[in-house]
């Protein structure tokens, strides 16, 4: 597959930008004209960097308003056009992107726009350019792909193909299966976009809220599907008008676009052998099976993992370490000595493990810049590290060297977006980790909560990193997006976005979370399930835990929403617990006061209860901040 990606995408300047392409891999690239325009470069040097950077120009967009016009406004565009074609003649670029008119079109005839395209097209034969014809969403008389390729073919020039846009597409709810009947020489280009289903105007929507495949809620595997059964093997381009994007850093979310692409591409093969073993199609891309017929279109594959089993350790970072095994000490778990050559001492409960890395953070790691402790890292059970290492690897994921002696395990390890370091650990079918036995004496019998274990982290995700950490989870350790949440807390409202396995034996929240002006830090949780959370708070609190103290009015809330039985409210009262319930089942949990920049929670799921006690979380927001104001 033919990578490439819009300029406007990006932040920076036309030349910070294409070198930023070339750096994250892209073949090619659409220079958007507002970059050129803007741009010190002549055109002439723009051409010879992106053949120094090994950048094709594959596109050139946007032209506007061109069709549905009266015959003075035709003249004038005509002009306009011929203008474009010679200043890409200069650029040494072949396609146009011409979207339907939006602002001037004024007579609705199709007719007549095939007569005004075919003047455009014959124009664009005289140069030596294709014109790329795309039906934008919000488009006064053409917003339909299908009408714009009825166009197309109406016109029948060489010089005259469909862009297909897949935002414009599936944001109309357009069905995409008619993709397939194209011709493939009638399909210009492909542009391709994810969004968040948003209820707004389609425009607003569009140049705002796009987001990079595998960040959004759009089925752009089955828009690919399409595409490449047509035939098409031309560039799949990026074309994300996205705010944050836009203002961050320029070479990081080129690599976040690439990944994007990578992954889809490999969503597509899946999508195409899927839909062939389905019976639906005629054959598979990427490696076909012996006798499945090959597309035009290939479709590289990465190294196949499964969903994690579940967590292996959490690993908290704290230059003083005396707060942070104290509470874990009140909460039940054992102390199960230091490593024998590594500054970390390993603390566990059951079968959840944490690890204290006494050693301080560089400067600016982690999600808080200091020393005092937070999550530096998570290990999850995998079925084979090297094979999920590699893929990481693939979907350009920055692996972690982690020092190691002979003899101790090597944990292949890579850095999220947020710089919490991912580790891919052996799971074993029992819950234990070989690793444990470089540690102190081994093991002794833990006595607290036999069957503890970690059910969720929950990770604050630095704004401008926060779709790229859902894509990075996505690809790169197959968990999959839910819904997400908007909780409301004093200092904004936290988005807050589940990633889990199909069976919920891992669960990681991000939170989208305001950064606190005081204290500059964000703050994160890990939570322990435990079979009887009542019998382990009454335990807590005997050993002197001190427990985020929850205000009288939410237990009158709580009665007047379910109805509790009086003794069971007033031990929830008594021991400062958190309650929700829904048709799968109920939940209890109660959090730690926060240790640097980390908190503890501790849950018991009854029935099947799937959720995090969202009603619960602006409780916990305030109470929180009310803390810290007064700390
Ligand atoms: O928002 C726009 O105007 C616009 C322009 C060009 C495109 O390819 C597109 O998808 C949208
Ligand atoms: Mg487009």
């Amino acid at each position: 597959m033919r990578t490439g990606i819009a300029t406007v995408c990006l932040s920076g300047t036309l030349k910070e930008k294409m070198q930023a392409c070339a750096i994250a891999g892209f073949d090619g690239i659409e220079i958007f004209e507002p970059d050129l325009v803007t741009s010190p470069l002549p055109p002439e040097d723009v051409r010879k960097m992106a053949a120094d950077l090994g950048l094709t120009l594959d596109l050139y967009q946007p032209f506007r308003d061109f069709d549905s016009v009266s015959g003075d406004l035709l003249t004038a565009n005509l002009r306009r056009a011929e203008a474009k074609f010679k200043l890409m003649a200069r650029l040494g670029m072949d396609t146009i992107l011409v979207c339907s008119n939006v602002a001037t079109a004024s007579i609705d005839s199709d007719d007549l726009r095939a007569e005004q395209l075919g003047q455009l097209a014959a124009l664009a034969g005289d140069h030596g350019v294709k014109v790329a014809y795309e039906a934008l969403a919000w488009g006064k008389y053409v917003s339909d792909y299908e009408h714009a390729h009825k166009l197309v073919e109406a016109v029948d020039h060489p010089n005259l193909g469909t862009c297909l846009d897949s935002f414009h597409i599936l944001s109309r709810n357009w069905d995409t299966a008619p993709i397939e009947a194209f011709s493939p020489d009638k399909i210009f280009f492909v542009q391709v976009a994810d969004a968040p289903k948003l209820s707004m105007d389609v425009l607003s929507w569009s140049r705002h809220y796009r987001v990079f495949p595998g960040e959004g809620q759009f089925d752009l595997a089955k828009f690919m599907g399409h595409v490449v059964r047509a035939g098409y093997s031309g560039p799949v381009s990026l074309e994300i008008f996205n705010d944050v994007f836009r203002q961050s850093d320029v070479e990081r979310t080129a690599v976040d676009a690439m990944r994007s692409l990578i992954w889809l591409e490999e969503q597509s093969a899946k999508w195409l052998d899927a839909a062939s073993d389905a019976g639906t199609g005629t054959g598979a891309a990427g490696t076909p099976a012996p006798g499945r017929r090959r597309y035009p279109m290939e479709l590289a594959t990465l190294p196949q993992v499964a969903e994690p089993a579940g967590y292996n350790f959490a690993e908290v970072r704290a230059a003083d370490t005396q707060g942070l095994e104290t509470v874990l000490g009140q909460l039940g778990f054992e102390f199960n000595g230091r490593h024998r050559t590594k500054d970390v001492q390993l603390w566990s409960m059951g079968h959840a493990r944490v690890i204290i890395n006494e050693a301080a953070p560089a400067d600016g790691d982690g999600a808080t810049g200091d020393a005092s402790p937070a999550i530096a890292a998570l290990g999850f059970d995998v079925a084979s590290p090297v094979i999920a290492a590699a893929r990481a690897q693939q979907l350009k994921a920055p692996a972690v060297p982690r020092k190691s002696q002979a003899n101790e395990e090597v944990f292949q390890g890579f850095a999220a977006p947020d710089s919490t370091e991912i580790f891919l650990c052996q799971g074993t079918s029992d819950g234990t980790a070989a690793w444990t036995s470089e540690f102190g004496e081994g093991l002794e019998n833990p006595t607290a909560g036999p069957t503890a274990v970690i059910d969720h982290v929950n990770l604050a995700q630095p704004w401008q990193h926060f779709d790229e950490a859902v894509l990075f989870y996505t690809s790169a350790l197959a968990l999959e997006p839910q819904p997400f949440a908007e909780v409301p807390s004093p200092t904004g409202l936290v988005r807050s976005q589940v990633m889990a396995t199909g069976d919920r034996a891992v669960r990681l929240v991000l939170n989208l979370a305001p950064l606190n002006q005081q204290r500059k830090t964000y703050q994160e949780h890990i939570a322990f399930a435990v079979d009887d959370l009542v019998a382990t708070a009454r335990d807590c609190r005997a050993r002197g835990l001190e427990f985020l103290q929850i205000p009288a009015n939410y237990y009158e809330d709580l009665d007047a929403r379910f109805g509790l039985a009086p003794d069971f409210l007033a031990t929830l009262q008594e021991l400062n617990l958190l309650y929700d319930r829904d048709a799968d089942g109920e939940f209890l949990h109660f959090y730690t006061a926060t240790v640097g920049s980390v908190f503890f929670e501790m849950v018991e799921r009854c029935g099947a209860y799937d959720g995090y006690g969202a009603p619960n979380a602006p409780v916990r927001h305030a109470v929180q901040y009310d803390h810290l104001q007064h700390r």
